[in-house]
């Protein structure tokens, strides 16, 4: 598809915002440029700044921004934008298998095929407030028919809401015409951007069973407390719960992380010696990511020709103070940091009550 000049809408989304334009005159575009490489990207522009990009190579999602233009997810200064290699970082698409659970490639070849914009996809129920999205599919070539030999189309939307959430529907249909039905493995392989690695929990997994991938994919079950990070993990946790938080405590925030039609959750992060050894990341980078993975890795999902299969991952980034426990009603201690400043706005207030007393008396 024929990029348009950079800051020029593309029709389809031009078509949606003439639609739109009586109920919101200020409805944002998203616009096609061209990236890293030449290759194309479409930027998605929300309210109050925020802002959301997605490459049509491998439908990655690299760049998601808050109102005060922070960058929420990481990619890696020394990530290649040049096919075949998949983007190191953002929010890899990994579809029809996810890591080594196959014949296929590590992780499918959705991540670095090139998508088309979908300029009429079928409905999607959407939340009217959201008025910046894309939709993009794939369908396999011939090559890809070789390696597997289905038919399907993937669509997937990336939206961003009106709190600058971030969004992506995927939506997978069985198109084989000869009755055979397909089976696939599917993540999305989120990098979230964190100050410090050692500075982050993850809350939500604990005492959940997990397939350890550094150990030969044996099942074990998760102790103890949130998740905190001292070394290399790689593990597939099953059955996860449908809501994930990560708290970075240096930064004060909050990734909530909520799936649907992805019973598991990936956690992964390379450490020191395997970052060395990738030739796309950086050497002290495992610091300051980590992934976290709604994936449906231990069950395949099949669908038998005609069918459908939707699979959802939203986004959203908030204070630490507001979120941290509430995903368990049992665990409703704040963190350290929050304890600490509530004590010492407590002494503060002591001091000046002291004060006052003493200038009345
Ligand atoms: O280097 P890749 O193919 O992008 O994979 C990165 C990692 O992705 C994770 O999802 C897997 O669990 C890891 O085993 C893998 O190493």
């Amino acid at each position: 598809m024929a990029a348009p000049p950079p800051s020029s809408p593309s029709p389809p989304a031009a078509a949606a915002a003439a639609a739109t334009q009586q109920t919101q005159p200020q409805t944002p575009f998203y616009e096609l440029v061209k990236g890293n490489s030449g290759l194309e990207k479409v930027l998605l522009r929300g309210t109050r700044g925020f802002s959301a990009e997605v490459y049509l190579y491998g439908a990655q999602v690299t760049s998601w921004k808050n109102d005060h233009a922070e960058e929420l997810l990481f990619v890696s200064s020394k990530a290649i934008f040049k096919p075949p290699k998949a983007i190191r970082g953002g929010i890899p698409i990994c579809f029809p298998q996810f890591g080594t659970h196959g014949n296929l490639e590590q992780h499918g070849f959705a991540r670095n095929r090139l998508w088309t914009i979908d300029d009429n996809p079928p409905p999607l129920p959407v939340n009217p407030a959201i008025k910046s999205f894309v939709d993009l599919i794939l369908r396999p070539s011939d090559e890809d028919l070789k390696i597997w030999p289905h038919s399907f189309e993937f669509r997937l939307r990336v939206a961003l809401g009106p709190n600058g959430d971030l969004s992506l529907t995927s939506r997978i249909r069985n198109t084989n015409t000869d009755g055979r039905s397909f089976s696939y493995t599917f993540a999305y392989h989120t990098y979230f951007s964190v100050s410090d690695i050692s500075e982050v929990r993850v809350e939500g997994l604990e005492t959940m069973d997990y397939l350890d991938n550094l150990k030969g994919k044996e099942r074990f079950t998760e102790q103890g407390d949130a998740i905190v990070f001292e070394s290399e993990i790689d593990k597939v946790y099953l059955a996860a719960p449908s809501k994930i938080a990560i708290i970075d405590h240096e930064k004060k925030r909050t990734f909530v992380l909520t799936k649907e039609g992805l019973p598991d959750a990936v956690v992964w992060n390379p450490w020191d010696k395997k970052a060395k050894a990738m030739q796309d990341f950086g050497d002290g980078e495992y610091k300051h990511m980590l992934c976290v993975e709604p994936a449906a890795v231990e069950k395949p999902i099949t669908l038998k020709p005609g069918e459908e299969w939707k699979g959802r991952l939203a986004l959203s980034a908030v204070p630490s103070s507001y979120c941290s426990g509430q995903l368990d009603p049992l665990k409703t201690v704040p963190p350290a940091s929050t304890l600490e400043r509530i004590i010492s706005l407590v002494n503060e207030f002591d001091q000046w009550t002291q004060a006052i007393r003493a200038l009345v008396v």
